[in-house]
């Protein structure tokens, strides 16, 4: 499938609050081709916008792009495009805890139709990873893959589903050369089956530079120079520019086409057309490269590495047809495109949302268990938190004398959970997004089950460990052996511990680490402040402020546990002072003006904001993903 684009052009917008700053175009009206059964290479100085480019043309960046994108030589519909397509970015992003083979079966089950047998799936796992020699590291956990294999590996994750079009950006990037090279031959050898691979390379070396079947130069935003890696140098030539011929073409171009040499860039820019002209070898009557790395049995042979010839068979690319009028897809709902018949490139999502969800909860519950180290620090904080707290409050629950101690007891045991909680997504959710932009950019499932597979993974979980917490601090604080009442108090914690653990996840969807770290204590602040105000003057509290106060889930949490605590016809507490004013539980209870609430309505409160940060979490990644 060939890529053509037309006066291409991108420009970036400052936010709207920096009204002085003027918007930039990264891309300058390029034009350009990238054909099938090629391995293209864009190229240029740091800062010339090869990747800009390339999320263009990927459809990675939308917003303030304008010119054509064409595929087949038809206006492409960016939906189908997406089908049809995939885009390998810089960071291999791969998830944790599991095994190379691991990963590729579970991404083989969200990839491959929901008709295809385990057994297959397992077979064209096991035939891409020979092919790209990753079959000796298969139970390898993916943390402990060298950057190469970790490369490989992004690379075999997206072909599972065989796409026609793959885009990478830097796929050489932390490499050595012979990694590299092997990188750029297998590149070549999956380019030669007839697939359209475009990545971006920053200055290949002359070696290198030799396996692309095209390059693409661009420079502050303009073609420099478009065509095949063998006419670069006899174009230049053309324009007055003689690269030595002991010089590699690549770095030549590169240092004529630097910022400086202002002169060159507008000359080379006016010689291509800005991308218009380009300069082929010859091609062979199919309009493609002849395939010199395939050979008659149909094998390809990719390079030595570490002592050994790989040799495998291919992995064929099936008939694509693509008729841009026909395939145009017009129902606006992602989420429920149908199989189209006859083109298996047409399923928006080839499994179930039903399938996507189990897979991706059995991934998630896989990798929860299996880290060991993670799980040993959640024990053990809430073990010794828990025993702490019981050791402060030990005898305490009954003493009639200790009003300020009960209320320190049911705030403190609220702010254990929301801090615990909270911090935890805040600090882990956003490399977990960087993970989940990339596989849902390549349309491995779509957001609904990965949302509701991270929802129902974690509870097992925060159930165990809140009640080791709570179990702790409930009997060793002396409260009575009643069912009711424990149950209500180890309620009432764990829905703090998921309102929480919302408003985390909330803050790790739109906020990275370093931002997320300082924006979630301060959203903790307000409500913090909001659960312990007017609790010495609770009869005077303005009206307004007691209806601002209704917004702090840990304020429905502090009043949960103390009408658990105090309520719930609890028995007189002790006093061996002869005059207790607090004596009394229900005058806590006056006290406090929580006498005509119930722990119910507290629970039905932080029901209902546990769903609103689980909406607004939602919705925040939907924006994130999209944007
Ligand atoms: N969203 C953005 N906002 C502002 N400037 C941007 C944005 N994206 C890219 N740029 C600017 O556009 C120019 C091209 O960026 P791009 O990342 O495409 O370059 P590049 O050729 O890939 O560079 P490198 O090889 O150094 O990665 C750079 O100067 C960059 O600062």
């Amino acid at each position: 499938m060939d890529i053509q684009f037309e006066d291409l052009t991108y420009e970036v917008k400052p936010p709207f609050w920096q009204t002085k700053v003027p918007s930039r175009t990264i891309l300058k009206s390029v034009n350009g081709r990238f054909s099938a059964g090629e391995l293209s290479c864009i190229m240029g100085p740091s800062g010339a916008g090869k990747s800009s480019l390339l999320n263009t043309l990927s459809g990675y960046n939308y917003k303030g792009v304008s010119g054509t994108l064409k595929l087949n030589s038809q206006v492409r519909d960016e939906k189908l495009f997406r089908k049809l397509s995939c885009y390998i970015m810089q960071e291999d992003k791969i998830q944790p805890m599991l095994t190379l083979n691991e990963v590729m079966m579970f991404a083989a089950e969200l990839k491959l139709s929901n008709g295809t047998l385990t057994k297959e799936k397992q077979m064209i796992v096991t035939e891409i990873q020979n092919v790209l020699g990753l079959s000796e590291s298969k139970n390898t956990r993916t943390e402990f893959l060298s950057g190469g294999q970790k490369k490989r590996l992004s690379i075999a994750l997206e072909l599972i589903n065989n796409p026609p079009i793959i885009f990478l950006d830097e796929p050489t990037s932390g490499l050595d050369n012979v990694s590299s090279t092997y990188c750029l031959q297998l590149l070549r050898g999956l380019a030669h089956q007839g697939r359209t691979i475009v990545c971006t390379i920053h200055q290949p070396s002359a070696s290198m530079f030799q396996l692309f079947d095209h390059v693409y130069v661009l420079s502050q935003g303009y073609c420099v120079y478009q065509g095949s890696t063998d006419q670069l140098v006899p174009f230049l030539s053309t324009v007055g520019l003689h690269c030595p011929l002991t010089y590699n073409p690549a770095d030549y171009i590169i240092e004529a086409t630097d910022g400086e040499e202002q002169d060159n860039i507008e000359k080379l820019t006016a010689a291509t057309i800005n991308g218009k002209q380009s300069l082929y070898k010859t091609r062979d009557v199919n309009n493609c490269y002849l395939n010199e790395d395939t050979t008659k049995s149909g094998e390809l042979l990719l390079p030595e590495l570490n002592g050994n010839v790989i040799t495998t068979k291919l992995l064929p690319l099936p008939p694509i047809k693509y008729k841009a009028d026909d395939e145009v897809d017009n129902d606006d709902d992602d989420e429920d495109d149908v199989v189209k018949p006859g083109n298996t490139w047409c399923v928006d999502f080839p499994t179930s949302g039903w399938s996507q969800f189990c897979t991706l909860w059995k991934r998630m519950i896989l990798q929860l268990y299996r880290n060991k180290l993670g799980l040993n620090i959640q024990f053990y904080h809430h073990l010794i938190c828990g025993l702490a707290v019981g050791i402060v409050f030990y005898g305490k629950a009954n003493d009639g004398e200790q009003f300020f101690n009960h209320m320190k007891f049911c705030m403190g045991n609220i702010l254990f959970h929301t801090f615990t909680q909270s911090m935890v997504q805040v600090l882990a959710f956003p490399s977990e997004v960087k993970l989940l932009k990339q596989e849902y950019f390549n349309r491995w499932y779509s957001l609904r089950p990965y949302f509701l597979a991270l929802q129902l993974s974690r509870v097992p979980s925060i159930i165990f460990f809140s009640s080791i917490y709570t179990t702790l601090v409930y009997f060793m604080s002396g409260l009575p052996y009643e069912l009711l009442r424990f149950s209500m108090f180890n309620i009432i914690c764990l829905l703090v511990c998921f309102v929480s653990e919302g408003m985390g996840l909330l803050v790790g969807a739109v906020f990275n680490v370093t931002n997320g770290s300082a924006v979630g204590p301060m959203m903790i602040a307000p409500f913090l402040g909001l659960a312990i105000y007017g609790f010495d003057f609770a009869h005077q509290v303005p009206w307004i402020m007691e209806f601002v106060m209704q917004a702090s889930f840990l304020r429905c949490g502090v009043i949960g546990l103390v009408i658990t605590v105090f309520g719930l016809n609890r028995e007189p507490l002790h006093c061996d002072t002869g005059y207790c004013h607090f004596k009394d539980p229900n005058i806590i209870i006056y006290y406090l003006n929580v006498d005509r609430k119930h722990p119910y309505f507290e629970i039905i409160k932080l029901v209902v904001m546990l769903l609103l940060f689980r909406f607004l979490t939602y919705f925040a990644l939907r924006r994130r993903l999209t944007s």
